[in-house]
């Protein structure tokens, strides 16, 4: 059984089709890249599976759990999304106490849990040391640790390294590939294709809300390589029309020429 198994899944707001009928399947222990423009759908698609907004249509199940079940997806299931919630007073063992008890993990574990988790992602802060004086890396680590506290069987992380240094994004990205050596999927939402290069066993590309590619990174890149380019940056280019390099083309890419329906790459 697939650890993410989605079928025609659909969302619609009004007049905009911000998801249309995507279909996946992440097999367990994989890491998978899901990249795409700005505006291309991929937080909508991650809000569906993590139960937080209702598809419009099509179905999906995270860890053998519905979608639509939260009491049963929720204890599957992390998520960081790419604004996470962190209370700004709270020292970084407080926010992982107020998170493990909401999941009913004693405190002494969350400690335990806590503490191995900053030390492996070398969070070296003081104990009454506030989260609204840590640097934007120290943020991200102290939401990652919240994300995996409970060993959920599947991971959700939406652009995870942005904002983050070379040695910081590099931690984590050694972390995501040690997670799912260890038996977790992890769904990995970026921008940054190095980071999917890296870490991905499997990369799908969306643009305007359908996946126009899915393989292995070395299989998108080889299929650049037919065409003019030979990188995993040629790749995207090629079926979304949209240089991943510039931060906002949602509008160019509701303007320009998209790809066709055929123009999906199945390497
Ligand atoms: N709550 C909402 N109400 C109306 N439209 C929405 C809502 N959320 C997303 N959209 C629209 O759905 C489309 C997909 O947005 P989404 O945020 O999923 O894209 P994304 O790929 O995550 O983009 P980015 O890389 O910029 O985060 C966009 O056209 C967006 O404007």
């Amino acid at each position: 059984m697939p650890a993410i198994d989605a079928s025609d899944l659909t969302k619609r707001y009004g007049d905009t089709l911000a998801v249309d009928a995507l279909s996946l399947s992440v097999p367990e222990g994989t890491v998978y890249g899901f990249l795409g423009p700005n505006g291309a759908g991929k937080t909508t698609t991650m809000r569906m599976l993590t139960g937080l907004s209702k598809p419009t249509a099509g179905t999906a199940a995270v860890g053998g759990a519905p979608v639509t079940d939260r009491a049963a997806l929720r204890p599957r299931i992390g998520y960081m999304p790419e604004e996470p919630p962190l209370y700004d007073q709270a020292t970084a063992f407080e926010q992982l106490e107020y998170v493990g008890g909401l999941r009913g993990i004693d405190a002494e574990a969350v400690r335990a849990r806590g503490e191995e988790l900053f030390e492996d992602l070398g969070l070296d802060v003081g104990p009454s040391d506030r989260i609204d004086d840590f640097s934007k890396g120290m943020r991200q680590k102290v939401a990652y640790a919240q994300t995996v506290l409970h060993d959920p069987a599947v991971v959700f992380l939406d652009e995870p390294t942005s904002g983050l240094d070379p040695r910081a994004a590099r931690t984590l990205r050694d972390r995501i590939r040690r997670l799912a050596d260890g038996g977790t999927t992890v769904f990995l939402s970026t921008h940054i294709l190095p980071v999917v290069e890296e870490a991905a066993d499997a990369v799908g590309i969306l643009y305007e809300g359908s996946l126009v590619a899915e393989g292995s990174p070395d299989e998108l890149v080889a299929r650049a390589e037919e065409g003019e380019g030979g990188t995993l940056e040629d790749a995207f280019l090629d079926v979304t029309d949209a240089d991943p390099t510039e931060s906002d083309r949602s509008d160019d890419a509701e303007n320009g020429d998209g790809p066709h329906e055929e123009s999906t790459l199945d390497v």
